[in-house]
């Protein structure tokens, strides 16, 4: 059964201050890539924060396919003894990935660099997302595709490389999922495998894999990017993995506490990895209140506590060279730009297209019909803030989680309702978002 069997349409209602302390659920990037490690290193790996989303869960499930032996020893504590790298073993079924561009690209990597054949799968929005992207550079490595859907798109059958290759690979777009695959695929190779990207993305595969005991040598190329240099045929050991609290599900609590006046929010253990904070840099542009304190840096990331207060926002022009550190938090800004004075523009969004929905157009159906005025000018957005949103639409969610928490936190503080027709992707990667929201004072119904 999909989700989309059975609609669960949700209103969201203006309803005074929210207010209340919080920690949302760990980051999804890092429990994926904790469960593939720990899959893939000798021993035993304990993962704390977990991200029990389904994303996550079909992670998990896909590592215990290849032959790992993974666990859940309580409320997001899940141990994981691996096989050691190249050690999977081929998977008697299908390998189902839901939801996830994640877990099935990095998955891919992983498998690219076992002798092993294993077929990829996914929902409707997965089986429509370009893979070309990953096979490129896997296929340079000695992977072949023997079957897949028209466009190279899932289902896909690979057959990894018995003595894969190392390369030097120049991503053609920002891409930390890329990036993580060939990686994970280099693992597997001699001698060293080299990633260089234009423009730098998230960095939690590397940083990682030093963490489990490879030697990774990070460098920086031209003004934004980098150099990756991976030396292949590590020893990975298992190791302990805490996971920290999500920024991008952080998002959606802190631009409702912007936009509802007097609200006054505190979101503990919050992710900083400055890979991941562009959405932080915008917001405080724009106005916001965002005071950050606790810092630690405890657990192989950065992070910290936010204190999030109601503020008067205005519009700015967001770079594109900053996409990458927020490319997941464009839907939400997005709403924030509603609500501010004047009009944010936000440059370098074509990412964005090829997401669990094209979330350009549905970023903008979701604000044009709530009454905001917006427009998509070749790879840009460019909203019309004006201080408050009608509200009054029905949103459609695509398969896609952010539009469905981001117009709900749209409804928090419009002039009339906001209503989505199915909350039930919103549990890919934050499932406990309708409760957390309401216990800080949302009117969800
Ligand atoms: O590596 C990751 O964990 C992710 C990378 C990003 O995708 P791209 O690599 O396609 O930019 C992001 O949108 C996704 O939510 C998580
Ligand atoms: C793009 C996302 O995830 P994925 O690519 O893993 O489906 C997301 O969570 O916004």
């Amino acid at each position: 059964m999909t989700h989309s069997d059975h609609p669960t349409p949700l209103e969201s209602r203006a309803a005074g201050a929210l207010s209340g302390r919080v920690r949302v659920p760990g980051d999804k990037s890092i429990s994926h890539r904790a469960l593939i490690l720990g899959a893939l290193a000798v021993g035993e790996t304990r993962i704390s924060g977990l991200l029990e989303g389904e994303d996550v869960l079909n992670t998990a499930k896909a590592m215990a396919a290849l032959g790992a032996r993974v666990e859940r020893t309580g409320e997001g504590a899940w141990s994981v003894r691996g096989v050691g790298v190249g050690g999977f073993k081929a998977p008697a079924a299908p390998l189902d990935f839901g939801n996830s561009g994640t877990g099935c690209r990095l998955a891919m990597g992983a498998v690219a660099g076992c002798p092993i054949a294993a077929t990829f799968d996914g929902d409707a929005s997965l089986r429509s997302r370009p893979m070309r992207r990953i096979l490129d550079p896997l296929e340079l490595m000695g992977t072949r595709v023997t079957s897949s859907a028209d466009g190279g798109r899932l289902p896909m059958t690979l057959q990894g490389a018995r003595d894969p290759l190392p390369v030097v690979y120049r991503t053609p777009v920002a891409s930390a999922q890329i990036k993580s695959a060939v990686l994970l695929a280099g693992l597997s190779a001699p001698g060293v495998t080299t990633v260089i990207e234009q423009e730098a993305s998230r960095d939690h595969t590397e940083l990682m894999l030093t963490h489990f005991g490879a030697h990774v040598v990070t460098t920086k190329e031209g003004a934004h990017g980098r150099k990756i240099a991976l030396t292949g045929q590590p020893e990975l050991r298992g190791a302990n993995v805490i996971v920290p609290a999500d920024p991008s599900s952080a998002a959606f609590p802190i631009v409702a506490a912007l936009i509802v006046p007097e609200s006054d929010v505190t979101l503990t253990d919050i992710m900083t990895n400055p890979l991941r904070t562009g959405l932080f840099t915008t917001l405080r542009e724009m106005g916001a209140s965002i005071e950050e304190s606790h810092q630690r840096n405890d657990a192989g990331e950065p992070m910290a506590q936010f204190r999030v207060r109601a503020s008067q926002l205005r519009g700015v022009t967001v770079p594109p060279e900053r996409a990458p550190s927020m490319i997941d938090e464009y839907l939400v800004l997005a709403v924030a730009a509603a609500y501010a004075e004047g009009v944010t523009t936000m440059r370098g969004l074509q990412e964005l297209r090829v997401k669990e929905s094209d979330r350009l157009e549905a970023t903008a159906d979701m604000l044009r019909v709530n009454g905001v005025e917006v427009e998509i000018s070749g790879d840009d957005m460019i909203v019309v803030g004006k201080g408050h949103v009608p509200g009054g639409g029905l949103v459609a969610t695509h398969m896609d989680h952010r539009i469905a928490m981001s117009a709900l936190v749209m409804g928090t503080a419009s002039d009339t309702p906001v209503k989505i027709d199915d909350t039930g992707f919103i549990a890919t990667s934050f499932p406990d978002f309708i409760p957390m929201m309401r216990g800080l004072g949302a009117d969800f119904s």
